[in-house]
């Protein structure tokens, strides 16, 4: 645009304070009709896009306060209210508009809003202030297609208002200049646990009362005194239902109890146990389970601590069947049966419908979600990427850029005696990274002011309701009315499903781009444009969807089992002081054979100052490679020890296509599930000796070096035909991250700090890791 001023053409000293006039009269107006401004000093940035905290980056100039054009959205598709939410919270109106003039023309009007954490209308106040200007005739936006944009541009100006002029600028919002604000804030300074908003778990969901119903099903009636099995499986349930009214009946009922079929069907009238034996629980091994629901009541009561039920009953029986409304699950533990059940017949134990109805909202038809073909074929495509060398080379890269950043996370907080969520740090880093490996973006979760993202946050929360599905009997009536979780669910695909089809978008034409220009070596090594160029080969059939698929499938598999697996490892070698010793002594001798080896003089290391203690680190990370990460046999065999104990899949169903026989000669039923548990397998003395509880990363070596166990007794991973494709990606990150975290810190929990697991799919911690950090020399 000829005539105007960029803002990196002004002279040094020059400071942005137009008035309010000057903003709408030569800055707004001409944003609106296409014409240059002054200075293009103002951004297009959809601010509702971002938390506050987000946006001075995304500004071009200014110090404490910033401004941008930004467009806006309608709160109801036929309402003219703005939607007014960002990602972690929303804007709230605060005074009465201001009108603008020029001369005496009025020309537009100024709005304050203040911005709150959370959800209406529990949300924080913080100190967080927009002023809004808009055009006295702002062109609305022609409806199109459905679309919820208001009108064309408003413009903003953000800044945080000084605690010293809180009061007056409370009373005076609308009309205090916000120029009086000029004290840059630290957030992390002020703040003794670094805090930053949570969204992968349920529990913070729940205090934030995102879900609402889910928190009265939860904790409510539903589950309690008003159990009512046969709405669960009415909705849940109904190709087992069919089964059982065709008056078949689990044989490995027989010595517990028997199903009285009826025979019209009639959901008054669902199958009974009545076999009187039923009545006396004396004998009997497994749970107690009682006319009508099974064994679920005492699985329902066991429900926050059912990895530990288990280890209960499989040791004394290795095979647990508990009867339940309708349908039998089959617990096991013995690696014989695992055997028969992950590999031998193999084809009779799918994921199944039920699993795929519940789960493809988010996973759609990717392979964690499908069988037959569809699997197969995926499958295929997917191991021979997952072995190219360009994806691996690419990883390490990605994984060695990425524990630097929560290295030096830690070091700052180390440096400011600050607790940290380890937990949550690391998710971070896995989401980061498989971002970056599966769509080659950068979301930047880990940056240094732990900012929050719209994707991740859409992410987890629809990975948390789909989960709740499986305990949600209502799930399917609150989708059809869209309410509740279900609404939120919804609102939630819709964000990731945007991000993922405009990083689609974006990688396509990149790759055109480079072809235009005949720049074809420039070949990018993510799996999104791997999948894409594949793609393009005849007959591929990949649309867009199924690349949505793909990506995300890596995403949800390679994201909290890495980050949960690093948890649990971190809080082993933390609390086994022999093995953070024997630990830290691999890796100080790694350091000095790779510095001979590369010929180099180590740093020097002062761990008082933070430069010299981030110049050794940078260096040390510079010595972890695929190849001499390979040599690190005791961090192999910590990881390993860790997955055997907390395992990041701690059980995992599987559907019954046919009548069976397990090798101990537990009879399965068609319609009916599996479930083998790596969490009590790891557990079992029959599996691993007398000391089977206790964390010794020693049982995996050998004269030093590190010894496989069978996979169908060491199931962390899955075994068979179906085992983990991301477990040599897994271990690289994984130690890349632990030799950088463990060589330069060591950590020790915060007082009365707890440490559990949480019941959902994954082996996360309950309440967090909160940590306190040391710095190594
Ligand atoms: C400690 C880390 C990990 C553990 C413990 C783990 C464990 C597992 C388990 C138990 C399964 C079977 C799940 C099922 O039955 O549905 C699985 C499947 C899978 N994992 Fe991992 N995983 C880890 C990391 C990763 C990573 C980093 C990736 C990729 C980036 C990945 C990719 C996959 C894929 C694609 C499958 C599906 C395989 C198939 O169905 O054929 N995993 N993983």
């Amino acid at each position: 645009m000829q005539g105007k001023t960029s803002y990196n053409q002004l002279p040094p000293g020059f400071r942005f304070h137009p008035t309010d006039e000057e903003l709408i009269v030569h800055y707004l107006r001409n944003q609106a009709t296409s014409r240059p401004c002054p200075a293009s000093i103002i951004p297009e940035v959809d601010i509702y896009k971002f938390d506050p905290w987000q946006l001075p980056e995304k500004a071009e100039f200014g110090e404490n306060e910033w401004y941008f054009f930004t467009p806006r959205d309608r709160k109801y598709p036929n309402g003219v209210r703005p939607n007014r939410a960002t990602v972690s919270g929303y804007w709230k109106a605060t005074g009465t508009d201001k009108a603008i003039h020029s001369g005496s023309k009025y020309v537009g009007v100024k709005k304050a809003l203040v911005f709150y954490k959370g959800r209406p209308p529990k949300g924080a106040k913080t100190d967080w202030i927009m002023h809004e200007y808009r055009l006295n005739d702002p062109r609305k936006q022609a409806r199109q297609n459905g679309s919820m944009r208001l009108d064309d541009w408003v413009l903003c100006r953000i800044y945080k208002k000084r605690h010293t002029v809180r009061q007056l600028e409370e009373k005076t919002e609308n009309t205090v200049d916000a120029h009086m604000d000029d004290t840059p804030t630290n957030d992390a300074s002020e703040l003794q646990m670094m805090k930053f908003e949570r969204t992968c778990s349920l529990s913070h969901l729940l205090e934030l009362e995102y879900l609402g119903s889910i928190s009265e099903l939860l904790s409510g009636d539903t589950y309690n005194s008003n159990l009512d099995f046969q709405n669960l499986m009415n909705n849940a349930r109904t190709d087992q239902v069919e089964k059982i009214q065709l008056g078949q009946m689990s044989p490995q009922h027989t010595d517990r109890g028997k199903f009285q079929g009826n025979q019209q069907g009639s959901t008054l009238n669902q199958p009974l146990f009545v076999n009187p034996t039923i009545w006396n629980q004396r004998h009997k091994k497994g749970p107690k389970t009682w006319p009508f629901v099974g064994a679920a009541i005492e699985q329902f009561m066991n429900y926050n601590r059912m990895h530990d039920w288990l280890v209960k009953y499989l040791s004394e029986l290795r095979t647990v069947v508990v009867p339940m409304p309708f349908t039998t699950y089959t617990y096991i533990a013995d690696p014989a049966n695992v055997e028969h059940v992950l590999k031998n017949n193999f084809a009779n134990y799918p994921k199944g419908g039920t699993y795929h109805s519940y789960m493809e909202v988010l996973l759609g038809d990717g392979i964690f979600n499908v069988d037959g073909e569809l699997w197969r074929k995926q499958r295929k495509t997917a191991s021979f990427e997952f072995a190219s060398r360009n994806l691996r080379d690419f990883s390490t890269v990605v994984f060695r850029e990425y524990s630097l950043k929560l290295s030096s996370i830690l070091s700052q907080a180390s440096f400011n005696n600050q607790e940290v969520e380890m937990q949550e740090l690391l998710m971070r880093m896995t989401l980061d990274s498989i971002c970056k490996v599966g769509f080659g973006a950068e979301i930047g979760t880990l940056a240094p002011s732990l900012p929050d993202n719209r994707f991740a946050r859409a992410f987890d929360t629809a990975n948390i309701i789909v989960t709740l599905r499986f305990i949600d009997p209502l799930w399917k009536m609150k989708k059809f009315l869209n309410v509740g979780s279900e609404a939120l669910l919804d609102k939630s695909i819709k964000i990731v499903d945007d991000f993922t089809y405009s990083m689609i978008r974006k990688r396509k034409a990149e790759i055109e781009e480079e072809r235009g220009t005949g720049k074809n070596n420039k070949m990018k090594h993510d799996i999104l444009s791997r999948f894409i160029e594949l793609g393009e080969n005849p007959g591929s059939n990949l649309t867009d969807k199924s690349l949505r698929d793909v990506v995300l499938n890596f995403v949800i598999a390679g994201r909290d089992t890495t980050a949960t697996t690093l948890s649990w490892a971190i809080y082993m070698v933390m609390t086994h002081s022999h093995v953070a010793e024997k630990l830290y002594s691999e890796l100080k001798s790694f350091e000095e054979d790779r510095a001979k080896e590369e010929n180099v003089k180590l740093l020097q290391i002062n761990t008082e100052d933070p430069e010299s203690f981030s110049q050794r680190a940078m260096q040390y990370a510079g010595f972890l490679t695929y190849d001499s990460l390979g040599r690190l046999y005791y961090l192999h065999a910590v990881i390993t020890e860790t997955l055997r104990l907390y395992p990041a899949v701690p059980q995992d169903p599987k559907g019954i296509l046919e009548d069976d026989v397990l090798p101990d000669g537990t009879k399965v039923k068609a319609g009916g599930m599996v479930t083998y548990v790596p969490y009590s397998m790891g557990r079992m003395e029959y599996n691993w000796g007398p000391d089977a509880a206790s964390f010794k990363p020693e049982r995996w070596l050998k004269d030093g070096f590190f010894q496989n166990a069978s996979p169908f007794k060491f199931t962390a991973f899955q075994a068979g035909p179906r085992i983990c494709l991301g477990k040599d990606s897994a271990y690289l990150q994984m130690k890349m991250a632990l030799a950088l975290l463990c060589r330069f810190f060591s950590f020790s929990l915060v007082p009365n700090h707890s440490v559990e697991y949480r019941m959902m799919t994954t082996l996360s911690m309950a309440h967090g890791l909160k940590l306190r950090i040391a710095r190594k020399s």
